[in-house]
This record gives structure tokens, sequence and C-alpha cells, in this order.
């Protein structure tokens, strides 16, 4: 009978990377005793957006087989590195950039970085907006300061879960950091190679606003995954986000989707909801639309006060939003880290992903 049950997971597909869970090596056991099934599966990140529907498969399927009156299905999960890792220990580095500055784009990548670590993912944040530093304040760090390990390496800091290093919490508060490019350049590497980051699913870089040294100097020396843009929908902030698509298109970073912030608002007090910058705007950009994020007070005042939202609010719409933006964003990873040439990718900028076909 133990057959019989590996023969029908053979039969169920992982939906998102359409090959079998047999294939892909994510059925970790599968055993039966008086007809009681026990079977677990390793998905190819905590963060699967398509857990439910994976284990109504096999349920499903282990159930067809006879004998078999019940089953119990259990999870673990591996996030899959690439053929070479980007950094040693660091298996996916994702960008999260905008054009124009202020449209909650640390906002938007301190909430991935949170999301993805609820779900169980190990996972680093990089503030390389060196100018204008905002996360280490959203996750109430703005007082800390990087030491240094024994071997002399930036040690980041831990806070909700995510590993971080952000300019804030090297240079005193306040000041102004009068840069020229190339020292940019060397800060933001130092940062990436010499941070004892230790082992990480995802390194989450909040990239600076627009299209300049920083951006470059990092998509030119990182093996990047992937990024996404973030942007509010009106047409000054789209305007410039396009730049920022056309600069990772130069750059060869495959670009995930697209967040739309600030889409809307629910008026706490009659519930009546305003399109304040035109709803629905981000998809002028050709991306994939990952999440729509509504303008929400909790989520500004959460900031603020240094816990992120998906932790203090978490059943506002503007968390909901961002966990499931985290978890596509962690789905689409797999996928192109795994996938093979089966089909061609629905969302335009997803370089030599693959997905199901329709
Ligand atoms: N959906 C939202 N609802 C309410 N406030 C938000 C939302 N998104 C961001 N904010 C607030 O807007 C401000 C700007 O956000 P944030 O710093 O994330 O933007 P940014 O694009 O990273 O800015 P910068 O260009 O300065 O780096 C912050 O006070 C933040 O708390």
């Amino acid at each position: 009978m133990r057959n019989a049950i590996w023969a029908a997971l053979a039969t169920v597909q992982d939906p998102e990377l359409c090959r079998d869970l047999v294939s892909l090596g994510m059925v970790e056991s599968a055993e039966v005793s008086d007809g009681v099934a026990a079977v677990r599966i390793n998905l190819t990140t905590p963060a699967c957006p398509l857990k439910a529907t994976i284990e109504a498969d096999v349920r499903r399927a282990v159930l067809a087989v006879p004998g078999v009156e019940a089953v119990g299905v259990t999870f673990g999960a591996t996030v899959r590195p690439p053929a070479r890792l980007p950094l040693p220990g660091i298996k996916h580095i994702l960008l999260v950039g905008s054009g124009k500055g202020g449209v909650g784009k640390s906002s938007v990548a301190v909430g991935l970085a949170a999301s993805l670590a609820l779900d169980g993912a190990r996972v680093g944040l990089l503030d390389a907006d060196v100018y204008g530093p905002s996360v280490a304040h959203m996750l109430g760090q703005g007082q800390g300061r990087i030491t240094a390990d024994a071997e002399r390496r930036m040690q980041p800091i831990e806070a909700h879960g995510v590993r971080f290093i952000s300019m804030a919490n090297l240079s005193p508060a306040g000041q102004a950091l009068v840069w020229r490019g190339p020292m940019l350049h060397s800060a933001v590497q130092q940062f990436l190679k010499d941070a004892a980051w230790g082992e990480l699913d995802y390194l989450i870089v909040d990239l600076p606003p627009g299209t300049g040294d920083v951006q470059l100097s990092l998509t030119q020396n990182v093996t990047v995954t992937g990024a996404v843009l973030v942007t509010t929908p009106q047409d000054v902030a789209l305007i410039d986000a396009s730049r920022a698509l056309d600069m990772f298109r130069k750059a060869n970073v495959p670009v995930l989707g697209v967040i739309e912030n600030m889409s809307y608002f629910v008026a706490p007090d009659t519930g009546q909801t305003y399109d304040l910058f035109g709803r629905g705007g981000a998809r002028s950009l050709g991306l994939d639309v990952l999440g729509e994020l509504p303008l929400d007070i909790d989520a500004r005042q959460d900031a603020d006060r240094g816990t992120p939202s998906v932790l203090a609010h978490p059943q506002s719409a503007v968390s909901l939003a961002l966990r499931q933006v985290a978890r596509t964003v962690a789905g689409r990873v797999s996928v192109q880290t795994l996938g093979s040439s089966l089909t061609s990718s629905p969302w335009p900028d997803a370089g030599s992903a693959v997905f199901c076909a329709a």
C-alpha cells in the first residue's frame, strides 16, 4: 500500500510549479499503518501561498488509495537556493524599489520582511536607503547601534524576527550623510558582503528612491533573484515608477510585480471608500499587481511606534494584503528557482521563470 500512496502522490501537482510533488522532491515521507496514512510535505518556502490547496489535493489523492481510511498531512519547508548563492549563506536577494520617494517603499520592505519571518523564513533586511534610512525606526531600533563580531564583521540587529542593517544605526541621528557615489557604493557593498548575516532564506533590500548609484551598484555586483516595485496610483508616481522599471530591465533584474500602496482609503467613521490617488493606476505599468494596500492610520502609527503593522494589527486590511503579497512573492521566487521550460511566465518581467499553463 505504501507504493500505492507514493504513486497517488505522484499525481498531485504543485499548482505553481506544474510538476508532481514526488518528482519535485517535496514528499519527505509517506507511511501507512492500519489504514491511516501519514504524509509529510517539504514546501519550497514556509510562506507558501498554496499550502491549503496542496494539502487538499494530497488528502484527496491519498484517500483514493484502496485501504486508506484516514490521512494526516504535515508540512516542513526548505527554501530552495538557486544554482549559485548570491552571497555565502544567503539564498535569495530581493530588491524593493520605487521611482518616487515617500510612496511607502520602506513600509512595504519592512512589511514583507516581517511577514516572511512570521511564516517561518529566515529573513534579513538591508536598508540601502542610505540618505533617508527609516527601516531602523520602523522596527523600533532607531537608537540601536551596530556592533562588530569577533571577526570584526558588522553584526545585524534583530527585531521582530528580522535581522537588519541600516545606516541609521551607524551614523549619529539627525546628521546628514554627505557622500559621493563611490563611497555609497562601498558602503552598500560592505553592508552586503562584510556583515555577519548568517544563514538567510531571503535578504530584502530597501533601495533608495530613484535610479542612482546605489541601485546600479547593487544590481551589478550581486545576483538578485527579483525586484518588486512600490508605487502609489497617481500619475506623478507612476512616471517615476516606470523609470525604475526600465532600470531593472536594463540591469536584467526580473521584476516580480508591483505593489500599489495608498491605493484607497476607508473612512473609519463612515466605512466609505475613497480612491484618493486613483486606485488601480499601477496596472498601467504592465506588471502584475501583487497587491493593493489601503491608506491606513494604524499602519502609519505602527511604523512610528516601531512595530510592523502585520504584528501590531494583523487583521487590518493593509496587514492581510501585505501577508498575501509576501506569500505571492515567496511563491514566485520558488517558481523562478525551480521552474524549467514547461511554459512561459504569465507576468511580463519575471525573466526565465515558468508558470503553469492556464
Ligand atoms: N499604506 C499606508 N498607510 C498609511 N501610511 C503609510 C502607508 N504606507 C506608508 N505610510 C507612511 O508614509 C510615510 C512614508 O512611507 P515610507 O517611509 O515607507 O516611504 P518611502 O517610499 O520608503 O519613503 P522614502 O522615499 O523617504 O524612502 C511613512 O510615515 C509611512 O508610515
